[in-house]
């Protein structure tokens, strides 16, 4: 009897499942407690990873209920610095919290002072910047285990790293193991590509020797592919119990990088290990709870001693500036966009400021002409018939399959234009988009009615899918074969593609259009960003980040469909995540 209760009880979403479980445990505790506990949850699912208790909350009665501890308790919720947790994020966060700074303290063998003065002289040798914060990273990294590098799309986060680990194999007794890594396999594969780039711009210019070269590695890997993932199991092979065999980690696109899984990966970091983390602090934080790379990079200055110390190794002036954080010293920003010179960069540090006038004159001076770098659909964009900028965006790669062209070719075709919105359901949404595509595609006769599959199909897998070694986001082209039959070709590290079995994919998304939020750790040539209006759905989800990263994934070509009032209002809102990480990393925290 009992179970066919349980089968015909529907089904709870979290919030209300945590109450339940919680009055079950004891029906008595404050009511309070309950309602913050169902917004906890929800906070949670939104990726906030506590909520804020109110002033005058009688806290002794919630400790006194049992459903609630303090740190260091076993109880399903935690308080701490006036914050409501479930306990496992504040498990999380509390050692990652502990871990950072004691990274942060643990001193590293000093370098030889005027043997690294005359090193970055020689790196630094064409360097126009004054001061120049890529040489500042470098000159600081060698006297840390923790670095964290934040720069927006092409400030030289990569340029700085190869330098920097150069100059470690350079300075080290020992070739050290060094370890790179990304949140996905699309973020890892770019950073490879960018290593490589950046060690053979080095190698050109002179300043790094073949024999250096060889000691940095330029294949890297997912996150979850270092830690060695387990099947069913969120837990991973590698912690602190079985660190990762490594003597420096560096881990690229870290804003993708959610709490849970940063503690893992700096829990399994050997002792000696040295992090080295690089992203952008003004993206969208990680799809899942945390904000980790906005937190680190809080009110971070460097202190007098060692603005100091840096100023006198690479003979530039460095200021000191007022630190809240206690890992101030370990944090670099790098200013110079090298890539975005243009209107693009132009209108990512519009959107970035909030600067509403310089928003409004560089969507005033776009034009619509296929060779201008921003084209904006501003002026009632519901007039625009979209889908003709859409299909000619993908000319190339519909092109590339209709020739059968190799997979990598059509990869990089398909890389050139890309379709972005927020939402995913809705007018002007990903989904809309997708079957608009797939409808043109019926007419041109490039897929029949009842087909799911058809050449040129490009999918995204939206989950973690391990034992085919394919992880959330993960793009794939689906080709055929000499014989007609269909496979879906996913690029692979080595620079190549494997090819799997459409029916193997059972839960793939079309993606021609897809999700800011997916396409963060991309890179596409052309963005087409479509930004619906409140009456579209679209508004609640905006925010300055959100068109931040979409704008920040093009290299050379941003569209933009939405209204002045819809993007002026997206750049004044900036997303806070309720986190108490960077509390935890202040001074006095
Ligand atoms: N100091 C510099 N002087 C001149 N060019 C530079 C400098 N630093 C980087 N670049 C060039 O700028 C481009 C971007 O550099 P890099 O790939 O290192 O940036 P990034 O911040 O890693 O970019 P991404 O946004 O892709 O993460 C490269 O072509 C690189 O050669």
């Amino acid at each position: 009897m009992n179970e066919v209760v349980e089968k015909n009880a529907p089904v709870l979403d979290f919030s209300s499942a945590l109450v339940q479980l919680l009055r079950r445990q004891n029906p008595a505790a404050p009511a309070e407690l309950f309602g913050l506990a169902a917004e906890l949850a929800k906070a949670s699912e939104r990726g906030d990873v506590c909520v804020e208790i109110p002033a005058q909350t009688d806290i002794a009665a919630w400790l006194a209920s049992g459903l609630v501890g303090e740190a260091g308790c076993f109880a399903p919720l935690i308080v701490s610095q006036q914050r409501l947790y479930l306990a496992r994020y504040h498990q999380y966060e509390s050692r990652l919290a502990e871990q950072l700074l004691a990274l942060a303290v643990d001193a590293v063998e000093p370098p030889d002072e005027r043997v690294l003065r005359s090193q970055l002289q020689s790196l630094f040798a064409n360097s126009k910047e004054n001061p120049d914060w890529q040489k500042v990273a470098v000159a600081a990294a060698l006297h840390q285990r923790l670095t964290v590098i934040s720069g927006g799309p092409g400030t030289g986060k990569t340029t700085t790293l190869v330098k920097l680990l150069s100059l470690l194999q350079m300075t080290s007794k020992t070739t050290l193991q060094i370890g790179l890594a990304a949140p996905t396999g699309k973020a890892a594969m770019r950073m490879q590509e960018a290593i490589r780039k950046g060690k053979a711009d080095l190698i050109a210019q002179g300043v790094l020797p073949d024999d250096i070269a060889v000691k940095i590695p330029d294949v890297a890997v997912t996150l979850h592919r270092l830690l060695g993932s387990r099947f069913n199991s969120v837990q991973f092979r590698h912690s602190a119990a079985q660190p990762l065999v490594l003597d420096v980690l560096v881990l690229d696109e870290a804003s993708m990088i959610d709490l849970a899984l940063m503690s893992k990966v700096v829990d399994a970091l050997p002792p000696q290990g040295r992090l080295i983390l690089l992203g952008d602090k003004d993206q969208l934080s990680s799809v899942e709870a945390g904000a980790v790379m906005g937190d680190l990079c809080a009110g971070a200055g460097l202190s007098p001693q060692f603005a100091e110390q840096l100023s006198n190794l690479t003979g530039q002036r460095i200021e000191a500036g007022f630190s809240e954080s206690r890992i101030g010293d370990h944090v670099m920003t790098l200013q110079k966009s090298y890539r975005f010179s243009g209107v693009i960069g132009d209108l990512a540090r519009a959107i970035n400021r909030g600067d509403l006038r310089n928003l409004s004159e560089l969507l005033a001076a776009s034009s619509q002409s296929e060779n201008s770098a921003l084209t904006w659909y501003g002026t009632n964009p519901a007039q625009y018939d979209l889908m003709g900028p859409i299909m000619a965006g993908f000319d190339d790669f519909f092109a590339a399959v209709s020739r059968k062209a190799c997979p990598n070719e059509v990869f990089k075709a398909f890389e050139a234009f890309r379709v972005l919105s927020p939402i995913r359901n809705g007018a002007a949404s990903v989904t809309r988009v997708n079957a608009a595509i797939e409808t043109q595609l019926l007419k041109r006769g490039l897929r029949s009615s009842d087909q799911v599959w058809y050449a040129g199909r490009p999918v995204l897998v939206p989950q973690n899918l391990y034992d085919l070694e394919l992880y959330n986001g993960d793009i794939g082209l689906t080709l055929p074969d000499e014989s007609g039959k269909l496979w879906v070709h996913f690029p692979t590290a080595d620079g190549g593609t494997r090819s799997i079995a459409p029916a193997r994919l059972p839960a793939v998304e079309t993606a021609f259009a897809m999700t800011v939020h997916k396409s963060q750790g991309s890179e596409f040539g052309h963005v087409l960003l479509l930004l619906p209006s409140p009456a579209e759905g679209g508004s609640g989800l905006l925010s300055r980040e959100l068109v931040y990263t979409a704008i920040t994934r093009a290299r050379s070509k941003v569209s933009l469909w939405g209204e002045e009032t819809v993007i002026a209002s997206a750049s004044r809102k900036g997303v806070v995540r309720q986190s108490g990480l960077a509390a935890r990393l202040q001074v006095g925290g």
